[in-house]
């Protein structure tokens, strides 16, 4: 006697989840690098694109050209799965707005993916500054990953902007393709800047274990931030 197949409906394909964690990254080091993988395990994400900017728009022109942060960024991340080092802002002229990379990632991965824009605490604050603030939720979530070394309150107009997006959960997030805010904890919160960074190289002092080795050898074998 034959038993009857199974009827049951077949899930749809899981739509893809990418984010974007964009910077100067002059130079990259280890708070970026963990927070991108870690954000890639909490979130569930198929690849997290580490995007440099190529003008970033709301400070003074970084100490080392787009491509060689871009350079320093590829030898950061080596072979980690997940990550990829992404130079569509090296593309564009003009400063780097985010709200222009995330049209381009939204026009790549289409309609129903799920993306992330991912920024730290400190850029967060200032997103009511940012070009077309708006828009950025209309193509992505946010989610804003807690810094030990960057505590303030929000601003009146951050407070408008964000007003009835938060959610509490991943899973929360990734039910719709944008337009959320989640602020994550992430298991490792890692008091590294690229401030610190570029003054200890000044001051001729040790970056080891707040650099990936490679980006330590390369920065130290071409004096980059030495002076
Ligand atoms: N240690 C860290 N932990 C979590 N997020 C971080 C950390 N460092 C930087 N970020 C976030 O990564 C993104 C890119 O940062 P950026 O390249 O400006 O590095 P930075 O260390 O903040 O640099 P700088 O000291 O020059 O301002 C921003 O959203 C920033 O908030
Ligand atoms: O789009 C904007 O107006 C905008 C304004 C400020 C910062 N950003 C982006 O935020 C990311 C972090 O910026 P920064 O200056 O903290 O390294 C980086 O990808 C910038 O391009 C974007």
């Amino acid at each position: 006697m034959h038993l009857p197949l199974p009827t049951g409906v077949i899930d749809p394909p899981r739509p893809p989840r990418l984010a974007m964690l964009g910077g100067t990254f002059d130079p990259v080091h280890l708070g970026h690098l963990r927070s991108a993988v870690e954000l890639l395990e909490v979130l569930e994400l198929d690849r997290v694109h580490l995007i440099p900017a190529s003008v970033p728009p709301l400070r003074g022109e970084p100490r080392v050209s787009p491509e060689e942060r871009l350079l320093l960024l590829r030898l950061g991340i080596g072979d980690t799965p997940g990550l990829v080092a992404d130079p569509r802002e090296l593309h564009r002229e003009g400063p780097s707005y985010s709200a222009d990379t995330l049209a381009s990632l939204r026009k790549e991965f289409g309609v129903d993916a799920r993306l992330v824009m991912a920024l730290g605490h400190d850029a967060f604050l200032r997103l009511a500054d940012w070009h077309e603030p708006e828009r950025l939720f209309a193509m992505a979530h946010l989610v804003v990953i807690d810094r030990p070394d960057h505590e303030a309150p929000l601003s009146a107009a951050l407070d408008a902007l964000i007003t009835g997006r938060e959610v509490d959960s991943p899973d929360a997030l990734m039910a719709r393709p944008a337009g959320g805010l989640l602020r994550l904890a992430l298991p490792t919160r890692m008091a590294i800047s690229a401030t610190e960074v570029r003054r200890r190289l000044a001051e001729g002092n040790s970056v080891r274990y707040l650099l990936p080795e490679a980006v330590e050898h390369h920065l130290l074998a071409h004096g980059l931030y030495r002076y």
